[in-house]
Formats: C-alpha cells, structure tokens, sequence
C-alpha cells in the first residue's frame, strides 16, 4: 500500500520534470517549474517516511535478516556436524606425503570406478606406477617412456570407502599460489582411522621404493622437492681399493645406529665425508651406492645455484630431515664463483658475475655445516676434484671427519672392472680371489692354474672364441683407433656376449689390466673404452695399444693448451700401501684427519 504510493509519487515527481527538460528547449520558463519539482521531492521524501512506509521498510529488514540469519545458524550447524564426524585433512603437493596419499589413493579399489579424471604423465617418484594405465607399461612401445597416470580432476570431489569409513577426496588449487593440495574428508570420530589412512600410504610408497633412492633438490622458493627415483646401484658394482667401501658404509651405518652416543657426550650428531680426487674415479657413484645401502635419501645442495646466500642455505639445512644423505658435489665450484671468507657488502667491490650465480660466503657455508641451526642426524658428502683449494677450516673434523682420496684406476681395479663388465647378468659376483682358488681347485677346463698378468691371449682363447673374435674383429685385426676411428658395436642388446668360464674371464681381465698402465685413466675413460666392447671381450683386450696410442695423441693437444697438472700426481694416495709415505697438503693444518687410519673413531 505505502510502497504504492511511493511509486505513483515517483512517477508524479519526475513527469513533470522531464517535460520542464523538454520544454526548457524550447524557450526559457526555469522558475515555476523548480518550485514545482522541490515540492514534489518534498512529498517524496514525506511519503517515504511516513509510517506505513517505514512499517513495510521494517518488515522487508526482518524477513531479509530472518533468512540470512537462518542461512549461517544452518551453515554453522553443517559445519559442526561436519567437524563432528568428519576429520578433514589437507596434503600439500610440495610436501613427500602428498606423493604418498596419490600413490595410496591409486589404489583403493573404488577409486577404478571415479567417473571423473585428469590424466598426467606425474610419476609421483615411482616406476612401477599403481597409477599407470594399464596397459601402458610396456617399455618398448616408443621414444618416449612418460607413462600416463590417472589423477583425480580439480572439478569435482570423489566419495570411497576405507575400512567401513566413509571418504570424500578433493584436489583443490591452493588461492594465490600454482600449487595444490588434496583434501580427505573421513567419516570417523576418532583419529584411528586417519593414522592408519596414513600409515597405510606411507609404508605402501616406501615398499614401492625398496629398490629406489629419492633424490631431492631445492627449488626456487627454497624448499625440497624430489626430483627424481634411482634404481639402487649395488655396492659391488663400485671398484675401489681392497677395503675403502667397507670402511665407508660401516662409518655412516656405525653413526646412524649410536645418536644417544652423541647425545650423551653432547657431541654433534652429525657426520661430514670429504671424497676428493681424480674425476671420474667413482666418487659420485660410490655416495650413490652407499645411499642405496643404507637406505637413505639423497639432498642435493648445489652451492653455485643462482641466488643462493648464507641465510637460505641455513634455512635449506635446517630443514633437511634427519636421516639423509645431504650431498655437495664440486665444493670447490663455490670457491670459483666468488665464495670468500666473509659476505660481500659493498656492491661496487663485487664481480658481477658473483651477484649472477651464488652470494655465499664461506663462514655462511661453515656455520650451515656446524653451526646451532645445523641439522642434526645428517651425513654430509662433499666431493671435490681441487682438494688443495678448500680452505682449512671447511676441512677440520666436525665438518668433514673423513677425507678418503679417488686416484686413477689401480691395476686391481682394472682388472676387477674389466672382469665385471663382462660377467653375464645376474651372475653371482664373488670375489675375484676367492673365485680364481676356486676354479683352480676345480680345474673345470683342464688347463694350467697360471693366472698371472700378461698371459698370451691367443693361447688362452678356444676355437669358437677365436672365431668370434675373428668374426667380430673382420678381416683385419688392425685396431679401430690406430685407424684414428672408435669401434662400432652395434645394437649390443640383440647380440649376445660370448660365454666366458669364469676362469677365463679373469684371465683375460690378468691381460687387460696388465696392458693398461697404472694410474694413468679414470675408471669413467676405461669404463668408457669398455662400453665400445659390449660384448666383444676378446677385442677389448687386442684393442688396447690403438687406444692408448690415441689416448696419447689426445693429451699432447690437451697439453699444448696447457692442460692442468693431474690432481692425483699432487696428492699421492692415502689408501694405496704401495705410494710413497702421504704428505699433508700444503692448506690443512697437520691435525687434520686426512689419514683414513688417523680419522676414524673406534
Ligand atoms: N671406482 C669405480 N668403480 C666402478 N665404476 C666407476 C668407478 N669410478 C667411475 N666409475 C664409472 O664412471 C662413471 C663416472 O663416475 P663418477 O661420476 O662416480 O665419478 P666422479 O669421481 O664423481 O667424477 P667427477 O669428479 O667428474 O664428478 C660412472 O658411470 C661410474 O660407473
């Protein structure tokens, strides 16, 4: 009624006025009517005002704030009876358990009947994808291998059950940020059954790693991120001096297991590793192994990463986990891009090229070694090919308790190489000695128990492996790199390797190393060598005069561009008995543990 006569007032008020705007062009007549439309506002308002007006105002509020009023008591009262019997939790995809709740999800049996999916080629860390398309795990289906996985679709939010508990699972895309988190609401009252959700996927992605190491490296917004699953590399695989792995692995194994030693002597639980030496001579792959044998994770810090200053490196070691393998490769790297005893703070005193890459400073990188934010629990390994570089202080027991020394390939390692590379797959490796008295005491093939070095090939080979040889080799036994080219080997994989007795194989291993010179190669450039003989043996063995002679060549032009002098020939051996008696290197204070028999505790 009053809303009424507002409006028929409105339309009262505002004739008249469009006609004054009307007439007003026309010619000028402004006065009466401005009196006019005042007295209509006037009436306007009053009417507004008045109070059957304000009576129907009032109820339009009450009805308005009924409804709203009823909407929150509902929405509250939903979500209480939500947080009642709903737990709600949310995963993070740039956390590990975000990877375990896909990997767990993957394989609940309703999650097969979803109608809605995203597909992706995210691994979540693992190979043998639960999340796979069956189907698609065939590993000779093409050039590229990215297998394709179901996820669950942003859009819409699925229901499962787990032990009689209801589920619902949503992937949800985080405000303001490019990552995503995945949300489980259970029906349960009681957090039993969340630990169990939880357990349930982390002992299913970690029995799915058995034979994998994680590799994690920082990204950007300096946290941890995997960035990718190994397969385990054996121990037995990696060739070093009678001893030197054993000793490693039973260090770092003898540290995990004693922390309330550490604890109770208020010494640091921490241990560092320094392996210094040639390159290629097996560093990398040895902390590669020794992660696989441990069990353990492997952090990579790359201190030449752009950006990288004291306060994220701290931050980046306090937030390693406790049982890791944190990994520095090329320590030494720092020290070329400008890492200096304290941090630059005059810009006009700065390289450019310092701001370019790393801001660190070595008291930033020894206080995130040791210092009170240090993690505790973790082994460090650092790896250098420049030993004599690293300042002392980074060298001093508490930060690196164990310098262990890589020089070029031993005459042992040679032929323990040699032999392993040639051993069929799968065969059960024993120790070269042990195996050698063996087939001695056997005499399986009849011949002589001579396994000295420098045995003649020819005599040593039978007919069908002469002919393989000779078959391989074509009709000129002349080496493939006297003739200034490598050999060709073909699809190795369709062939198959001659099989060796294992006596032979050590005999010719005795030939092989023996035609190799001590100390000269990595083991990476005779591993390298070998890989162009898969499965020619004979001809690995024959070749090797071409090859050095081509090695040779190759060092002169290194050495015309003036190459520099080989690390190994600057610190001689610590680990090799037959070297002249091992010398300090000139940076290390003379309590530095650089002996491994000064070093290692009990
Ligand atoms: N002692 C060894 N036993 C078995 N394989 C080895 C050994 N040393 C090197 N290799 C082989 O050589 C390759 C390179 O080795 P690796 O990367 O471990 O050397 P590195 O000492 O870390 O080299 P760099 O100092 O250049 O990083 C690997 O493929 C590895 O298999």
């Amino acid at each position: 009624m009053a809303l009424q006569e507002v409006l028929s007032t409105l339309v009262s008020s505002t004739e008249p006025m469009t006609n004054a705007t009307f007439k007003s062009s026309e010619g000028p007549s402004p006065a009466p009517r401005h009196g006019a439309s005042q007295s209509d506002l006037k009436s306007l308002l009053l009417t507004l005002l008045s109070f059957s007006a304000l009576q129907d105002w009032i109820k339009l509020i009450i009805i308005g704030g009924f409804f709203e009023a009823s909407r929150r008591v509902a929405m509250s009262l939903y979500s209480q009876l939500v947080n009642a019997f709903f737990i709600t939790v949310s995963f993070e995809e740039d956390d590990p358990s975000y990877d375990w709740m896909m990997v767990w999800l993957s394989k609940q049996k309703t999650w097969n009947k979803a109608r809605q999916y995203q597909v992706s080629t995210k691994s979540f860390g693992l190979d043998n994808l639960a999340i796979a398309i069956p189907g698609d795990d065939d590993e000779h289906t093409g050039s590229s291998n990215r297998k394709l996985a179901y996820l669950p679709s942003t859009s819409s939010s699925y229901s499962l059950w787990y032990k009689r508990h209801w589920i619902t699972v949503s992937r949800q895309r985080t405000v303001g940020s490019f990552t995503e988190s995945l949300v489980l609401s259970i029906f349960a009252r009681s957090h039993t059954v969340l630990n169990e959700i939880l357990r349930d996927a982390k002992q299913q992605y970690t029995s799915s790693q058995e034979h994998k190491i994680s590799i994690y490296i920082c990204d950007k917004s300096n946290s941890w991120r995997l960035a990718a699953t190994r397969p385990k590399r054996p121990l037995h695989s990696i060739v070093l001096e009678p001893g030197v792995k054993e000793l490693l692995v039973d260090d770092a194994r003898d540290f995990l297991d004693n922390k309330s030693w550490y604890v109770d002597r208020g010494i640091p639980f921490r241990r560092g590793y320094l392996l210094y030496g040639a390159p290629g001579s097996g560093k990398t792959s040895t902390i590669h192994s020794i992660a696989g044998e441990l069990g353990l994770d492997v952090y990579i810090i790359s201190l030449s990463r752009a950006g990288l200053d004291d306060s994220s490196l701290n931050e980046l070691v306090s937030d390693l986990p406790e049982r890791c393998i944190a990994l520095m490769e090329d320590i030494d790297a720092a020290f070329h891009h400008g890492i200096n005893r304290e941090a630059k703070t005059n810009v006009g005193d700065t390289d450019s090229r310092d701001f370019s890459t790393s801001r660190l400073s070595l008291s930033g990188l020894l206080n995130a070694l040791d210092g009170v934010g240090a993690q505790e629990g973790r082994i460090l390994y650092a790896t250098t090919n420049k030993y004599l570089n690293l300042d002392p202080a980074l060298c001093r027991p508490g930060r690196m308790d164990i310098h262990v020394e890589f020089r070029l390939a031993s005459k042992f390692q040679t032929y323990e190489l040699f032999r392993r590379f040639y051993l069929p797959s799968g065969a059960e490796d024993v120790d070269s000695n042990d195996e050698e008295e063996d087939e001695d005491e056997k005499g399986s093939d009849g011949e002589g128990s001579d396994s000295g070095y420098g045995e003649s090939l020819d005599g040593d080979a039978n007919d069908s492996e002469m002919s393989l040889l000779m078959s391989s080799s074509g009709p000129t036994s002349t080496s493939p790199f006297a003739q200034g080219r490598p050999p060709v080997t073909g699809s190795a994989h369709c062939q198959r390797a001659p099989k060796l007795s294992r006596r032979r194989l050590a005999k010719l291993a005795h030939s092989f190393a023996d035609a190799i010179p001590e100390r000269e190669f990595s083991m990476a450039a005779l591993q390298g060598y070998l890989m162009g003989y898969k499965i020619r043996p004979f001809e690995a063995v024959r070749d090797i005069p071409g090859w050095l002679e081509a090695e040779k060549e190759k060092q002169k032009i290194h050495q015309r561009g003036a190459a520099p002098k080989p690390l190994a020939r600057l610190a001689p051996a610590l680990l090799d008995t037959k070297s002249e008696p091992y010398q300090l290197p000139t940076p290390l204070t003379p309590t530095s543990p650089v002996r491994l028999d000064h070093c290692i505790d009990g």
